[in-house]
């Protein structure tokens, strides 16, 4: 295209625009405002609107003579000079200097004056183009878009960052609508209040004729095609898969977007379509995602940056085809680019900066106007013109509304919503909208406060987009083979680490033997089996080999304490040189034994206690020796072994074995802590990367529901958890023999339901952060308070009291000790115990469940 497009419907009328007088001074009294001259009839119709109808010039009249105008238009001009006025303020005094010469200028002020002289010039000249026209709810829906006072900023209250402050916007339909401005001043976040996906803090839009978001808008929805600035694509997907999805999503079938995808691979020079995107460049990337938003000829096009990386001929095509779609006056595209020359192609650029619009006009226009050769020329002088009127800027809105005020119904808000001039939100973007009467459009939105049907209550899942999401996520599931692979194998791999690593007793034990019984004539202990015969010393060290340990002989006392200090021995065990004497006579005489033989009949053991389980078990391990070795002398001198015995008789446990191990013990709470954290690490990680590659944000903004999302991703990760939940069972109960006395049913589905709420936490865990940092961060910082609180590696029962009301709420707390009445006990659903489990998991999906859908229905952005 070598030439920009006729402005449509113009006719080829210059473009009216208004010009507004200033103060040059604030500390100089604005004198009485001049009243403005309105047509009475209906404006030129210079702006692009295709389909609009041209109006005939109006001739000029005063502002009280302008007859009361349907409520079609807002803000018209007319192309017929008004009569001129007086400046009302210091600043039409300095254009008066101005027009007498450069005498008037002097000082450091030169430059700044002279701008704001050109620019009281400029306003003077076309504030007597102005015609102010009514304005209503309805005629604001006619347009693609409206935005009016948009207020919008991020950060905190104390450092606001403002980012819309007080903007106005009109798109009218039909049009090329190019946003222009500065990086990082906002359009983005424009555009995403545009197309419901962040809220203002303040004002109103209307796209399509509806407000974003509302029932029946349409918006976010099909209606609608966007290209966001980031990729927002799976580099796993082919073109055509990726086109597939997009398609389907905006409810085309297969035959149509095949048919789509022909023509764009050849209009965007695209490579075949099944090429995976990640072999793409970064050119054809960005050509590919612009085609996802053009696949399904949406009614408005928003393109953030659209030609970045795309070579000039193509860029030529690109916008050629913008022209060609718009030409029928039934599609609109907004663009934003930083190439500002090529937006001559648009039939209204707005240009913006801080928060505002410095112009709304049409290119041809804004270069005439501002007697420029190129649009940064004229963004410059706005921009410098903007600066100064920043200086006086209420002075400068009292005029140009008193220039302007005409008396209107209470209803009609005019004032405020005229957009994109210096920087004050006074211009007419919108004169020419096509002119209907309420209920002629078949193509503007219910109005918002009709009632809504039962059956429109219910769907709420829409089958086409269901399937276009199970497509994607299990394509994406599949072409992620590694992640496949790890979410396979890692259940078994945690459960037979933890089988393998936790619960059997230590063994190899080093214990220091100084055993004075052993003189020069006898070093080694010998066996022997006769009553009080031999050593027995060495019959005790005999029965004590057959425990894990391992004993080490020193020569003294001194050096196996020094061996257990150098931590090369447990526990250090010292006999004294009378040791069997005394013990027989211990024995023998029972009460009657002196202190001495009690002492010296006794195995004086020194340990080293720093590991609670080790010390025990050896404790444990020595007085049972010490038991079966008496029992042996008794027995060989034909007496009952059960005399050696402690008397106190342990029977058989009515639950679990009598001799339990830590591993039966933890294991119901290992199992489930596996299964929910590798549900919640793998929905996270999934939702999380969607996020950050901002297809969550294209999905939502294409017009799937929060809640199509959430469940397309339930059914996929529901059916990896189930594999996951069965290879932990598995492993778990037959491989590695954990005891399991009940249901296998009823344990499986607590299972289930354990990796469910954990997919559930996973989600809002994804939907809550902003990062994948804080969300790994709150992912692993739950991991510990599980853990520790949930019963898993200490009974509750020993807990600080106030951790142990804590713990009674936890999400695992409850199910963990059902699952071990399950197995432990082999007990069912009939009693308090196990079915509080379930009861409480299922309160806890509940909340998650709830608190996803609910952040991602109400956090924009
Ligand atoms: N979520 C957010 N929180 C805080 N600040 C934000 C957020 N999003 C954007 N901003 C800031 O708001 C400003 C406007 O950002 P925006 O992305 O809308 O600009 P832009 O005009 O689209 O920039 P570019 O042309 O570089 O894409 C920037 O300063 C940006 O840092």
């Amino acid at each position: 295209m070598s030439s920009p497009p006729p402005t449509p419907g113009s006719g080829g009328d210059p473009l009216p625009t208004i010009s507004l007088a200033v103060d040059q001074q604030q500390q100089q009294p604005a004198p009485e405002p001049a009243p403005a001259a309105p047509a009475p009839g209906p404006a030129p119709a210079s702006s692009p609107t295709p389909a609009s109808t041209p109006a005939p010039s109006a001739p000029p009249a005063p502002a009280e003579a302008a007859a009361p105008l349907p409520p079609v238009e807002e803000t018209a001009p007319s192309s017929a000079p008004a009569a001129p006025q007086a400046p009302p303020s210091a600043a039409a005094a300095a254009v008066d200097d101005a027009e007498q010469g450069p005498s008037a200028m002097h000082g450091e002020d030169n430059l700044a004056l002279e701008l704001e002289m050109e620019e009281a010039l400029a306003l003077r000249e076309r504030r007597r183009q102005l015609v102010q026209r009514q304005s209503s709810v309805w005629t604001r829906r006619q347009h693609a878009i409206c935005v009016r006072r948009a207020h919008k900023r991020y950060g905190t209250k104390d450092q606001p960052l403002v980012i819309l402050d007080g903007l106005n916007m009109t798109v009218p339909k039909g049009v090329i609508y190019g946003l222009l401005g500065a990086s990082g001043c906002g359009k983005t976040t424009l555009l995403s209040c545009i197309v419901g996906r962040r809220r203002l803090d303040s004002g109103e839009i209307w796209v399509l004729g509806g407000r974003p978001g509302s029932r029946g808008s349409g918006v976010p929805g099909p209606r609608i095609g966007y290209m966001p600035q980031d990729l927002a694509l799976y580099q796993e997907f082919t073109i055509r898969e990726t086109l597939l999805y997009f398609g389907w999503v905006n409810y085309m079938t297969t035959k149509e977007i095949d048919v789509k995808i022909e023509f764009l691979l050849n209009f965007l020079m695209l490579p075949p379509g099944n090429r995976m995107v990640n072999t793409l460049s970064g050119g054809q990337k960005r050509r590919v995602s612009f085609a996802a938003a053009l696949i399904h000829d949406p009614e408005l096009l928003i393109l953030d940056e659209p030609t970045v990386g795309v070579d000039p001929l193509l860029r030529q095509n690109i916008w050629n085809h913008l022209v060609q779609i718009t030409k029928g006056g039934n599609k609109t595209v907004i663009i934003t680019t930083h190439y500002i020359d090529e937006t001559r192609q648009a039939h209204t650029i707005a240009l913006m900066r801080g928060g505002k619009f410095l112009a709304e006009e049409s290119p041809t226009d804004l270069l005439r106007t501002h007697n420029s050769d190129s649009l940064e020329e004229v963004f410059l002088k706005l921009s410098k013109i903007q600066n100064i009127g920043k200086r006086r800027r209420s002075s400068f809105m009292q005029e140009v509304m008193s220039d302007v005020q005409v008396e209107e119904p209470v209803s009609y808000d005019v004032n405020s919503e005229i957009s994109g001039e210096y920087g004050d939100n006074v211009s007419l973007s919108n004169r020419d909208v096509e002119i209907h009467t309420p209920g002629e459009r078949t193509d503007i939105p219910p109005e918002e406060n009709q009632p809504v049907t039962c059956s429109e209550r219910m769907k709420i899942i829409s089958p086409q987009k269901m399937k276009a999401l199970l497509y994607k996520n299990f394509l994406w599931l599949i072409r992620n083979y590694g992640l496949l692979a790890i979410i396979a194998l890692l259940p078994i791999f945690e459960t037979a680490l933890y089988c393998l690593a936790i619960g059997p007793d230590p063994q190899n034990l080093h214990i220091a033997i100084a055993n004075y019984e052993l003189n020069d004539t006898l070093d080694e202990c010998v066996d022997s089996h006769g009553c009080f015969d031999g050593i027995l010393s060495c019959r005790y060290l005999q029965h004590l080999r057959k425990r894990p340990f391992i004993l080490d002989k020193y020569a003294s006392e001194d050096d196996a304490l020094y061996a257990v200090k150098r931590g090369h021995a447990w526990a250090a065990l010292t006999f004294a040189a009378n040791y069997s004497d005394s013990l027989f006579e211990r024995m023998a005489d029972g009460r009657a034994a002196s202190p001495e033989a009690v002492d010296f009949g006794s195995v004086q053991v020194t340990m080293d206690m720093s590991n609670q389980h080790i010390g025990q078990m050896m404790k444990k391990d020595m007085l049972l020796t010490f038991q079966d070795f008496a029992g042996d002398i008794l027995t060989s001198c034909n007496y009952s072994a059960q005399a050696a015995n402690v008397p106190i008789r342990f029977n058989t446990p009515v639950f679990g074995s009598i001799n339990p191990n830590f591993r039966d013990f933890a294991a119901p709470g290992v199992i489930l802590t596996i299964i929910f954290f590798l549900c919640l690490g793998q929905t996270g990680l999934t939702m999380m990367i969607e996020r950050t590659d901002g297809m969550l944000e294209r999905c939502l903004v294409s017009g799937i529901t929060p809640v199509e999302i959430l469940m397309s991703h339930v059914i996929v990760q529901f059916c990896l958890m189930v594999l996951q939940v069965a290879a932990v069972l598995v492993f778990s109960f037959p491989i590695f023999g954990v005891p399991n006395s009940g249901s296998v049913f009823w344990l499986t589905v607590l299972c289930l339901l354990t990796g469910f709420c954990g997919m559930c936490y996973g989600f809002f865990i994804s939907v809550f952060c902003d990062s994948e940092r804080s969300a790994s961060y709150i992912g692993l910082g739950s991991f510990v308070p599980v853990v520790m609180l949930c019963g898993i590696i200490w009974p509750v029962e020993g807990m600080h009291y106030i951790l142990r009301y804590l713990s009674v709420v936890m999400p695992l707390t409850q199910t963990v000790e059902s699952l071990r009445t399950i197995i432990t006990r082999g007990k069912g659903m009939d009693i308090p115990i196990v079915y509080h489990g379930y009861i409480s998991i299922f309160v806890w999906i509940t909340i998650f469940l709830g608190a996803s859908v609910l952040t991602l229905k109400f956090k924009k952005g």
